[in-house]
């Protein structure tokens, strides 16, 4: 027998004990699950996960990255999710987009996703309980917040379980050998003006319309898998979808350009980890005398509670120009001081979530 025989009857012993392993474990999912059940619990513990994988990074020895680590057991918790309890997890489509990688990358290929077309039919998923989970853009740190993800946070009944941050990463995908043969570059607006340079450097003398705008990226890709002689702008997850080859990788001109997105769940999922982040909507009462964002604000140092973070939006529902504002602060809402901030302050905060800080 050859060596590479050899060596592939050992890998099948080996691929016979994990199937074994991971049977054994689908069992006390399965128990846990039933439990959950019962008790009408939460199926999804993103503290718990987050646990386990920085667990197993720590422990590792071997030859796998962190990140194999974490994308096999992202896969792995997504199939034990499934058996406690299918749930439909809707994220900002198109398929293809940045959110469904942002979705992918936590939730795992195998669990059960909706594509829906806007921030606000995301919010009415979850609302109406059709999914589980949603997940949406909150933040861009290149562009600021995503102002209509914080309206309907502040107009819904949602609350944030978790954050999601991902890196925006474009590649030129195409089925053609090389560039000379491309003669159009599908994309959208922005990844269009996040690869200036890129562009220039490459396509520099082309005319205007060897640069076809489209609604989205994985549009782009869609259709330069159907037309001969074009290429997209995408993501990567676009790029693998419609089975694209990716001849340029990372061509964008900002390498920290990344993008922040939450989960949003009708049930509010307090766990402390250590490293928490709670948000607020405060709309001030006394808004018409000097002062009142500062008491407010005073309040917070006098809990000690340290704040992230601070936006403003309009108040849409009066016709005068009034403010609510978006804050996070350090901490979760099972710390004293912040529940006992949010205890007295309840005519002016809401809560909107307490989640593992992930910035
Ligand atoms: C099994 C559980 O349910 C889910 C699956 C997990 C797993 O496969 O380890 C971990 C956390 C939960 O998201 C659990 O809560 O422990």
């Amino acid at each position: 027998m050859s060596e590479i025989s050899e060596l592939r009857k050992d890998i099948d012993t080996i691929d016979d004990a994990i199937l074994d392993l991971l049977s054994k474990r689908m069992e006390i999912v399965n128990q846990i699950g039933i439990i959950k059940r019962e008790s009408n619990s939460l199926i999804y513990h993103p503290d718990r996960e987050k646990e386990i994988i920085d667990r197993l990074i720590n422990r590792n020895k071997g030859k796998l990255s962190a990140s194999a680590i974490e994308a096999i057991f992202l896969e792995v918790f997504g199939v034990s999710r499934n058996l406690e309890l299918p749930e439909l997890i809707s994220y900002l489509g198109p398929e293809g987009s940045f959110t469904h990688q942002a979705a992918e990358s936590r939730f795992g290929a195998v669990a059960d996703y909706i594509s829906l077309p806007s921030i606000k039919s995301i919010f009415d998923s979850v609302e109406t309980g059709r999914a589980k989970y949603g997940i949406v853009p909150i933040e861009n740190n290149q562009e600021g917040m995503v102002k209509e993800t914080m309206d309907l946070l502040y107009e819904r009944n949602l609350f944030i379980i978790s954050e999601i941050i991902i890196p925006v990463n474009f590649c030129l995908a195409t089925k053609e050998q090389s560039l000379q043969s491309i003669n159009q570059i599908f994309s959208k607006d922005i990844a269009f003006n996040q690869c200036q340079g890129f562009l220039n450097d490459y396509f520099g003398s082309k005319s205007n319309d060897f640069f076809v705008q489209v609604d989205s990226t994985s549009k782009a890709a869609k259709l330069a898998n159907d037309t001969k002689s074009t290429a997209a702008l995408c993501s990567h997850i676009a790029a693998k979808i419609y089975g694209l080859p990716i001849l340029f990788d990372n061509i964008q001109d900002n390498d920290s350009n990344q993008t922040r997105f939450v989960i949003l769940s009708k049930v509010e999922n307090l766990k402390k980890t250590g490293k928490d982040k709670t948000s607020f909507a405060v709309k001030l009462k006394d808004d018409h005398k000097p002062g009142t964002l500062l008491k407010l604000l005073q309040e917070f140092e006098e809990e000690k509670i340290n704040l992230l973070k601070i936006e403003s939006r309009p108040q849409k529902d009066t016709n005068e120009f009034k403010f609510w504002f978006f804050i996070d602060v350090e901490g979760n809402k099972l710390d004293q001081n912040i529940e006992h901030l949010i205890e007295t302050k309840k005519e002016e905060i809401t809560f909107l979530g307490s989640y593992m800080n992930l910035c």
